[in-house]
């Protein structure tokens, strides 16, 4: 099967290494064109622009930093709009909102294209194993067809029904996890300046009930101030702020999630952004230094 991969990030890399490894041809694109040389060595080809892409392959997967991103890969010249038609899809696996996916499934379905979104959970390590989570919904035709590559990229697959809900529940899942970072952050500043040792916390932590894959994940790296990024924190702090968006849109009050939000843009006041979203532990620090 053979299929495009558009944004060759951290994410769109390791997904598009592993649909290589198993058997897949792949034809990338990345607006920053050098970054698709290390694909040509693992077998890939390359598409000149989206829509070269999109020419040569029935199924196309976008993997965006965020909904500017995503519009222009699509919209823009050159992109995916100009080659979309009867008998292709596309499939934007890229953190967007769902009013983004929106405009991009009535711009591929008005050229008679297909449009599935999949935004995913899980990160870095999970992309290279094919171990993420697939929040897809739209065109269940084309959610079928993909199933083969889904199901290297994924674990597991979930079809939520009509565009918008992927990107819902993505905006929902990040928005916890942006809660609980923040939060695991202030405990461990809390632990240590109150005379805990905070390897002890970990240690504690890790026996109960808030035991987690991330606070296991992060903690230690966390405690050495290594953040070399999975998960970018601009990245997260677009998810809180996208989430704060859906609960404008649906009156929901959400304090706890916009007091992270403060933090995280107070960690890429601090040029931390392009680290992982962890250093926002760095950020809780430094406002206690501040008070
Ligand atoms: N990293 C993670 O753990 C996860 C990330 N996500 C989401 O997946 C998406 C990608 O994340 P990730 O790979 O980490 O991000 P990166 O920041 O590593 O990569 C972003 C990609 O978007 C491209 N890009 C940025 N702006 C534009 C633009 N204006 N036009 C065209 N291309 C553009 C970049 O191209 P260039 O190389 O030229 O800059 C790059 O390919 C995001 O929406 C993120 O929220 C979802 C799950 C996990
Ligand atoms: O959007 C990023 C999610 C990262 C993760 O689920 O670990």
């Amino acid at each position: 099967m053979e299929v495009g991969l558009l944004g060759l990030g951290i994410m769109g890399k390791a997904i598009s290494m592993n649909l290589l490894r198993n058997g897949f041809k792949v034809v990338v694109w990345n607006r920053t064109l050098s970054k698709c040389d290390e694909l040509v060595a693992h077998g890939a080809t390359v598409g000149e622009s989206p829509a070269e892409v999109v020419k040569k392959c029935k199924i196309t997967f976008g993997m965006l930093a965020d909904p500017p991103a995503a519009l222009s890969v699509v919209f823009d010249k050159g992109g995916v709009l100009e080659q979309i038609c009867p008998g292709k899809g596309y499939i934007d696996m890229s953190t967007v909102d769902p009013e983004t996916s929106a405009k991009i499934s009535e711009g591929v379905t008005s050229k008679g294209g297909v449009f599935l979104e999949a935004p995913v959970s899980g990160s870095k390590q999970p992309a290279e194993t094919g171990q993420l989570i697939i929040l897809t919904a739209g065109e269940k035709a084309l959610y079928d067809e993909a199933t083969p590559a889904l199901n290297v990229i994924g674990k597991k697959s979930f079809f939520l029904g009509q565009v918008g809900n992927g990107a819902k529940m993505k905006l929902v899942v990040n928005m916890i996890m942006g809660c609980v970072m923040n939060s695991f952050s202030e405990g461990l500043v809390l632990a240590e300046k109150s005379g805990l040792n905070p390897h002890t916390l970990l240690d504690v932590l890790d026996l109960g009930a808030v035991s987690s894959p991330l606070i296991r994940g992060k903690g230690p790296a966390m405690l050495q101030s290594n953040y070399s990024p999975s998960f970018p924190l601009k990245h997260q702090q677009k998810d809180i702020r996208l989430a704060l968006g859906l609960g404008d849109e649906n009156a929901i009050s959400m304090p706890i999630a916009a007091a992270a939000n403060e933090t995280f843009k107070k960690a890429r006041s601090l040029g931390l952004g392009d680290l992982d979203f962890s250093a926002v532990f760095e950020a809780v620090k430094d406002l206690q230094r501040l008070s």
